[in-house]
């Protein structure tokens, strides 16, 4: 006995620092794996950048996102937003060499932001809207030539260069949805996605899921995103942005040759010298100045709500209809349904009139105020922190936002609810951008992505149960089989 008990001290401790070992390299070495195989040390991240090239003005936008997740939902973001001097690029149809040295200021800020070694591999794309379209249709050369010189200045950047277009009105309004319905990770969602509704200087755009088949091909657009298919309704109205929508009310109210026009949709008190050519110089107003030899007319507020919906309301055309149904100009739209995401000029204009998340009525009733102020108090109230040209148009710009929606498009006191007037969702601007280069760097999946089997915090979780799982066999092992495991021959005599 007394043999014995000399016997199995030293083998009782030998197996205990061979179990201890054991566990000790067990634990590092799946630790080690789970670090290595289910998360990278460092986020490697990548960069995209698209120039939106508008009819008022142009801005760059530089996106990224961690390379190993480009294809989950929301997981690129907007990193840096940079305006352009100046107006779009369709203003420099007389010099068109301006157009695409405007750019360099923001994409000499594009090189400070993004990483140089990652210059090359980011792509860059500007996506060119309604200024552009009018301009190819009044004056085809000189559109070529802006596009080239915007083509010229992009190329010579390091960036990856990957071309600069007229997008159409129906891939500015689908790249629209795409946005907020990606940023607000909706697809594969059974919740639904929520409509866009884009508002320009010179066009603006409509798009939802609608709950009734769609009657026009031209308006019908189908998506399979992240598993889920989808049937868009869109139209962009070439035209019915804020400042073409501007001329052709003024147009109406100049029909009859006079130079002292009264306008309802501007405040009491306000009084300008304008040209008519300024009105007259679009291919939207499709009339002519019938007498030139005036060059100048006297433009007058009256400032009064009910008057300016009624003027406003003559630049649609709400009779003819050859489908079921129309929102106006002859243009099929099914009846708006679900939410609504509403930006752009829609959101610049309301939230500066303090007008979102009121009901229609409330709405109109506040807006009618405002429209009544006289101009004097209007500029003693903003004139110091808000442009003038704004300033002067915010009755009007109201007034045709509430006319385009209620009136145009048919959303009515309850459906009215459902819009929310948005400037960004999660640091993200809402727009075309973001989905455009979605699309264009097929980052958006038709299938969802595979999702992992575990988080991270989960698998080391289940090394750490293996880990002392497999302690507590060894120790049982020992306890109950009495034979040591790693020791070696010589000691079991
Ligand atoms: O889509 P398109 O039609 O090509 O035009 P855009 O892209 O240049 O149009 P924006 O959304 O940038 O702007 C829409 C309009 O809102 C005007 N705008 C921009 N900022 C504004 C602000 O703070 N207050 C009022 N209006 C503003 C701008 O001059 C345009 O008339
Ligand atoms: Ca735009």
């Amino acid at each position: 006995m007394a043999e014995q008990r000399e016997m199995k001290a030293p083998w009782h401790s030998g197996k205990m620092l061979c179990v201890a070992i054991f566990f000790i390299a067990a634990v590092i070495t799946l630790v080690a794996i789970s670090v290595v195989q289910n998360k990278p040390i460092q986020q490697k991240y990548k960069y995209g950048i698209v120039l939106d090239a508008g009819s008022s003005h142009t801005a760059l936008y530089i996106y990224e996102w961690p390379a190993e997740k480009e294809n989950n939902t929301g997981m690129v973001r907007q990193r840096h937003y940079c305006p352009v001097k100046g107006k779009g690029i369709s203003s420099y149809a007389h010099n068109s060499s301006g157009a695409g040295l405007s750019l360099m200021h923001c994409i000499e800020e594009a090189k400070r932001k993004i990483d140089p070694a990652k210059h090359k591999e980011t792509p860059v794309y500007l996506g060119a809207t309604a200024g552009m379209r009018l301009l190819m249709e009044q004056d085809p050369k000189s559109a070529e030539k802006v596009l080239s010189s915007v083509k010229d200045t992009l190329s010579k950047t390091p960036f990856d260069f990957q071309g600069a277009r007229i997008i159409t009105g129906q891939q500015e309004g689908a790249f629209g949805w795409i946005t907020v319905n990606y940023l607000g990770e909706n697809f594969g969602k059974a919740a639904g996605t929520m409509g866009a509704l884009d508002l320009g200087g010179a066009s603006t755009q409509i798009t939802f899921v609608s709950n009734q088949p769609i009657e026009s091909p031209d308006n019908s657009m189908d998506f399979r995103l992240y598993g889920s298919d989808y049937q868009v309704y869109t139209h962009s109205f070439l035209c019915y942005g804020k400042d073409q929508v501007l001329k052709l009310a003024l147009e109406k109210q100049l029909q009859s040759g006079e130079t002292l026009l009264q306008d309802p949709c501007f405040h009491q008190g306000y009084s300008q010298d304008k040209q008519f050519k300024d009105v007259f110089d679009t291919p939207c107003v499709k009339t002519i100045n019938k007498d030139d030899s005036k060059e100048n007319f006297t433009h007058n507020g009256t400032g009064d709500f009910a008057q300016c919906q009624s003027s406003i309301q003559k630049v649609f055309n709400f009779s003819q209809c050859t489908s079921s149904r129309c929102s106006f100009n002859g243009v099929y739209q099914p009846p708006v349904v679900g939410t609504f995401g509403a930006f752009s000029a829609y959101y610049f204009v309301m939230n500066f009139l303090n007008l979102t998340g009121q009901s229609l009525e409330d709405t109109k009733r506040n807006l009618a105020d405002y429209c009544k102020t006289p101009w004097n108090e209007i500029k003693q109230r903003y004139g110091e922190r808000v442009k003038e040209k704004y300033l002067s148009e915010y009755c009007f710009s109201g007034t045709y936002i509430l006319t385009l929606l209620e009136n145009g498009y048919n959303f009515t006191e309850d459906t009215w609810r459902d819009i929310t007037f948005i400037d960004k969702i999660e640091g993200s601007s809402a727009g075309w951008t973001l989905g455009y280069m979605l699309n264009l760097t097929n980052m958006i999946p038709a299938e969802a992505p595979d999702t992992p089997l575990m988080t991270h915090g989960g698998f080391v979780i289940l090394i750490l149960f293996l880990s002392i799982f497999l302690l507590v066999l060894l120790f049982l092992g020992h306890r109950f089989l009495g034979r040591p495991s790693c020791s070696s021959p010589k000691d079991i005599v």
